[in-house]
């Protein structure tokens, strides 16, 4: 941790103000019930956040190695919706942590997925915030803001269109097409 929000005392959890989504549907049953009208993601996400049921609006961020983008869209308000982060699959840099993730807890987004790595994954897991991500990495990111918000992104052949909704559990990540 580098610094502290303003409005939360160092060590405390900030309050969700994202819908609590742990009575959404599972994937499996969605799939079942829609089957090829949505996508499922073939890749090994982890579920590192402290809720791992979430869902809602996709929001994209495009990027590589640099998180400005992430902090400044998750500085702003969520309305319930899911980030999208498109890292290119690189593991170099930690593309969002606990600072990044309260942050989003506090502009009330639902969760974040990350085609990349975090880190703070102790603290992570202790946010009311769906968090998945390939892994995790202690190294910092760029901060040069690099990169494109609320665009398509596609993640292992799976496309994310800002607006479209994605359903997050255990089992996986669904979207509609
Ligand atoms: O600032 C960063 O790049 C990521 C981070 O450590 C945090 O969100 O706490």
């Amino acid at each position: 941790m580098t610094s502290t929000p303003s409005s939360t005392p160092p060590g405390s959890i900030p309050p969700s103000t994202a819908p609590d989504t742990t009575t959404d549907q599972a994937t499996a049953d969605l799939w079942d019930e829609r089957g090829e009208t949505l996508q499922s993601v073939d890749l090994p996400f982890l579920d590192l956040g402290g809720r791992t049921r979430f869902s809602g609006p996709v929001r994209t961020v495009r990027c590589r190695n640099d998180n400005a983008l992430v902090k400044t869209t998750l500085a702003s308000p969520g309305d319930g919706a899911v980030l999208v982060v498109d890292g290119g699959g690189s593991m170099h840099t930690a593309l969002m942590g606990d600072m990044i993730a309260a942050s989003a807890v506090e502009n009330g987004w639902a969760g974040v997925i990350i085609n990349g790595p975090v880190r703070d994954r102790t603290a992570l897991a202790e946010l009311p915030l769906g968090v998945k991500a390939l892994g995790s990495n202690p190294r910092k990111s760029a901060k040069d803001g690099a990169g494109e918000v609320d665009v398509p992104v596609t993640i292992d052949d799976v496309v994310f269109r800002p607006g479209v909704t994605v359903w997050a559990d255990e089992d996986g990540i669904v979207v509609e097409r």
